[in-house]
C-alpha cells in the first residue's frame, strides 16, 4: 500500500508538474486481478481499486493499518463502473451492475469482490474513512442515488448528481460518496468551484474517451494548479483546494470525501473573479 503524506499550501505553491502528480494523482487506479490501494493522509482516506478478471478478490489487512482485519476501524464504500459484479460482506452476496454503490460498515470481517464475466469485468472503485460506529451494509442503484440536475448547456457544466452515502441517503459515519456524469457537450465540473474546509475530497474519472481527458484544476482559488487526467484516474482534493475539471469531451467522475461532517450541501463557492 502506498502512502501518501499531506501538503501544505506553501508547498504545493512551489511544485512543478510531476511534483503535483507525484502528490495527488493516482495513475493506476484498476490492476487486473489486484485490489490496488492508496493511503492518504487527508482525513486518512484510502482510495483503490479492485477489478477481478479471473479470480475474486479478497480485500485483506495492510501493515500500516496495524488491524486484524481492514474494516476493523474503517467503513468503505465501493462504485462498480465497469461490467456486472458482485460483493460478498461476510458471506452476504450484493449484485452491483454499473453505477451501483455498495457500504460495508465497521466490522465486516470479510469481503470479496467478484465479476460475473472475465470478458467484461466489474472495475470496483473503493474509497474508505476510519469509523467509529458500525452502520449496516447497504445498496443503492443508481436509481436511489436523489438525482439532481444543475449547471447548464450555456455553461458548459451541464451535469446529474448521484448521491448514495451522505446525510440523507446510506448512512455511515464519516464516508460521503456520489458521482456526476457530464451531459453531452458538456465538459466542466464543480464550475462554479468551492471549497469545504471541513472535509477532504477525492475524485475518479471515468468513462472518459481514451482520445481524450481531463484539465483538473485543484489549489487555492487564488493559486491555482492543474494536472491533465485520464480516464480511471483519481485525484486527492485537499480541504483547502477547488477541485473541479475541463475535459476535452464529456465524461463522467466519482466524488468521495471524509471529515467533519456528511452535508453535501455545506460548499463555500469561489467568485470567479476571485481566482487565479
Ligand atoms: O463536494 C462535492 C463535490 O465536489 C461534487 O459533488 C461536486 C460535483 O459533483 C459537481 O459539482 O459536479
Ligand atoms: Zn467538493
Amino acid at each position: 500500500m502506498e502512502i501518501r503524506y499531506e501538503s501544505s499550501p506553501r508547498e504545493v505553491e512551489r511544485m512543478n508538474t510531476s511534483e503535483l502528480r507525484e502528490n495527488f494523482l493516482v495513475e493506476q487506479v484498476f490492476v487486473e486481478d489486484k485490489i490496488q490501494v492508496v493511503y492518504s493522509h487527508y482525513e486518512r482516506l484510502i482510495v483503490g481499486g479492485a477489478k477481478p478478471v479471473n479470480n475474486s478478490l479478497t480485500l485483506g489487512t495492510y501493515d500500516a493499518l496495524k488491524s486484524e482485519y481492514f474494516l476493523e476501524r474503517r467503513e468503505l464504500g465501493a462504485i462498480n463502473v465497469g461490467g456486472k459484479g458482485y460483493i460478498l460482506a461476510d458471506g452476504q452476496r450484493f449484485d452491483l451492475d454499473k453505477l451501483s454503490c455498495l457500504y460495508i460498515g465497521k466490522g465486516v470481517k470479510e469481503v470479496v469482490f467478484h465479476s460475473e464475466d472475465a470478458g467484461n469485468p466489474a472495475l470496483f472503485y473503493i474509497l474508505s474513512a476510519p469509523a467509529h460506529a458500525s452502520y449496516p451494509t447497504t445498496l443503492y442503484t443508481k436509481e436511489q442515488a436523489f438525482p439532481m440536475t444543475i449547471g447548464a448547456p450555456e455553461t458548459s457544466n451541464h451535469r446529474t448528481v448521484y448521491k448514495y452515502i451522505h446525510a440523507d441517503g446510506i448512512d455511515s459515519c464519516q464516508l460521503v460518496m456520489g458521482l456526476t456524469i457530464l451531459h453531452n457537450g458538456s465538459i466542466w465540473n464543480t464550475m462554479p468551484p468551492h471549497v469545504h474546509d471541513r472535509r477532504a475530497e477525492i475524485y475518479l474519472y471515468f468513462d472518459v474517451d481514451p482520445a481524450h481527458g481531463v484539465m483538473h484544476f485543484m489549489g487555492k482559488p487564488d493559486e491555482t494548479r492543474h494536472m491533465w487526467v485520464r480516464n480511471h484516474q483519481a485525484i486527492i482534493s485537499p480541504p483547502w483546494s477547488i477541485h473541479s475539471g475541463a475535459g476535452s469531451a464529456s465524461y463522467s467522475f466519482i466524488w468521495g470525501m471524509g471529515g467533519e461532517n456528511k452535508d453535501y450541501t455545506d460548499m463555500d463557492f469561489v467568485d470567479l473573479n476571485l481566482l487565479r
